[in-house]
């Protein structure tokens, strides 16, 4: 490696002389910069130089977006594996000092305004000679997220904008997701602010196994430390959340006021009480009703939802259609039939117990609904109607409905966050969902009411695409296929080309961050989980071997099985 000139390389602070401008490059944006270092610059990697703007020294940043060979030794040095490069070159008096130099592209961020608290492009490329340095850790750590650091806490006792003085650990409210990639472990961690993605959404996506849930149990601990006690409810087709509850007992979560609660409900605890299904919903779970039928069930089901009682069931609800119709309306006979049996007989629907929303939801409290024995449409009619109570209760808490006299309604005073692992079921781009339509709304207003929503999944292209695009931050791990690259091009903002790029190379762990809760999309690690992951793979091998183990050990199987002695041959057990 060879060093700039005679300079020295380094400052304090981590920050590295890595390269000298060589002039613009091929878009406005974008210079070249050319470097002797083949170790220190990886493309990704944040570089920095420093401009004056209105007067003042600014210390501009900008991404590495490709790095190529200038000039090395001949290929035809490397022509024999067995013999070094360099040895060729010394045997043919050729000097390999300083020969390799690179050719980066580098597309300029901007230098970070404290009055906007964002970047700010200075819409001026630095001028070729202009040196360049690697980014100090500690101002990247302060203002690649969205922390909102002003002039105040960046100025320095001498009265200098110091973004490095900043110490990200002490703030409150951040979720420590990992750190940048192209850094060493834990050099540039990276914590996002939890206001921003609960207020504005947050979409996890990924290919299967690509870390999802892992990210998302992260995320979950970081939400439940005692600096923010979130109130969480994750819908969890799977029940991969079930090591979720080791937070209970670990002092990582805890301190002397606080202990994060874990709750976990069943089908058996989370039943639907008839009353609270909307017509839309019923329709949805019957099989094809005609015109007929549709307009006497709207006409009734109306009818029942103005009555005082919210205690009334699918008997109650024919006898009215019958009182409007007539005892013998073959329409309401064919009702019947799709009632009983859709609704009537289905144990998740009941007509008098309803989980009060304050048994579900509280703050400090993480609220994990295990819905793995029930079908896709039973769990998309629960998130529904849970959806549903939730959204009318933040917004009469938000609204402040429950002082005016002789309301009765339901009041959920903290925020909520609430997530959903496959995230498609829920809100599908195709095919009927009775859950999508409040999906929709929670997306579209929930900010104004203190209600964010997580979606996690694995194909992009199938979520509805009103509901991806209102995920304000976005967490994308390894995506190779094409219609869900392009289902991220087009509903996510702030995936520019550089982020689709590099979604196919990543590997399980690592995730591009972008959107409201970062000031540009970094690259990260995800840092380990401290409860333990819940939804590994099942491993195959290790396991077949272990039954077939046991299964040879029950004394009736290896008699039967030894087909040569004992009484039984085995035969008459086929007969
Ligand atoms: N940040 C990380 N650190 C360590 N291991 C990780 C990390 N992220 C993922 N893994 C490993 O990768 C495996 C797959 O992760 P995970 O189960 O979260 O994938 P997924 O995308 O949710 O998959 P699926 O779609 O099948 O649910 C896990 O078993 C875990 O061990």
């Amino acid at each position: 490696m060879s060093s700039l000139g005679s300079e020295t390389s380094t400052e304090d602070g981590g920050k590295e002389l890595i390269g000298t401008v060589a002039g613009p490059g091929d878009d406005p944006n974008e210079f070249v910069v050319v470097t002797p270092d083949d170790q220190a610059v990886k493309t990704g990697e944040f570089i920095s130089y420093t401009v004056p703007v209105d007067g003042t020294g600014r210390e501009v940043i900008a991404r590495v977006t490709n790095r190529e060979q200038a000039r090395g030794l001949p290929e035809t040095f490397m022509a024999d594996p067995n013999v070094a490069p360099e040895a060729v070159a010394s045997t043919l008096g050729v000097p390999t000092d300083d020969i390799d130099l690179y050719r980066l592209e580098a597309t300029v961020i901007g230098f970070y305004d404290t009055g906007m608290q964002t970047f700010s492009n200075p819409r001026q490329l630095p001028s070729p000679g202009t040196r360049l340095w690697t980014a100090p850790n500690e101002m990247l750590e302060a203002i690649l997220p969205n922390l909102g650091v002003d002039e105040q806490e960046a100025t320095d006792a001498n009265g200098s904008v110091d973004l490095s003085r900043i110490n990200v650990e002490e703030r409150e409210g951040l979720a420590h997701m990992g750190w940048l990639l192209n850094r060493e472990a834990n050099a540039v961690d990276v914590h996002i602010p939890i206001d921003e993605f609960a207020a504005t959404h947050l979409a996890i996506l990924a290919s299967t196994g690509s870390g999802k849930s892992y990210t998302a149990g992260v995320l979950m601990e970081e939400m439940m430390m005692p600096d923010s006690r979130a109130s969480l409810l994750v819908f969890d087709p799977h029940g991969e959340y079930s090591s979720l509850s080791e937070m209970r007992g670990n002092g990582i979560f805890a301190s002397d006021d606080y202990h994060p609660e874990v709750e976990y409900f069943t089908p058996e605890n989370l039943r639907i009480r008839i009353s609270e299904l909307n017509v839309g919903d019923v329709m949805s779970i019957l099989d094809n009703p005609s015109d007929r039928m549709q307009e006497r069930l709207d006409s009734g089901w109306r009818a029942m939802q103005r009555r005082e009682s919210r205690t009334w069931g699918i008997d109650d609800l024919l006898e009215e259609m019958r009182d409007q119709y007539g005892d013998d309306d073959s329409s309401v006979g064919a009702l019947e039939w799709r009632l009983r049996r859709s609704i009537q007989r289905n144990d998740l629907f009941t007509t008098d117990v309803n989980v009060p929303l304050d048994d579900l939801v509280a703050p400090g409290r993480c609220t994990v609904l295990q819905m793995d024995t029930l079908g896709r449409r039973d769990q998309q009619m629960i998130a529904t109607v849970l959806l549903r109570r939730l959204y009318q209760a933040r917004l009469a808490a938000v609204r402040g409905r429950g002082d005016e006299e002789g309301y009765d309604g339901e009041i959920i005073e903290q925020p909520l966050f609430a997530l959903f692992e496959e995230g498609h079921r829920f809100a599908p781009s195709t095919g009927e969902a009775p859950s999508l339509e409040i999906m929709r709304t929670v997306t579209s207003e929930g900010r104004k009411f203190g209600f964010g929503l997580g979606i996690i999944s694995q194909r992009p292209s199938k979520i509805d695409q009103d509901v991806l695009s209102q995920c304000g931050t976005q967490v994308t791990m390894q995506i190779q296929n094409p219609t869900d690259q392009d289902a991220i091009k087009n509903s996510v903002e702030a995936a520019g080309e550089e982020v689709l790029r590099e979604l196919p190379g990543l590997t399980p762990g690592q995730a591009v961050v972008s959107g409201d809760a970062m000031n540009t999309p970094v690259l990260i690690q995800v840092r380990e989980r401290h409860t333990t992951h819940g939804a590994g793979s099942i491993p195959a091998t290790s396991q077949w071997k272990q039954a077939h183990e046991q299964r040879n050990e029950q004394p009736g199987r290896t008699e039967s099985a030894d087909m040569g002695g004992g009484e039984s041959t085995g035969e008459e057990d086929l007969l």
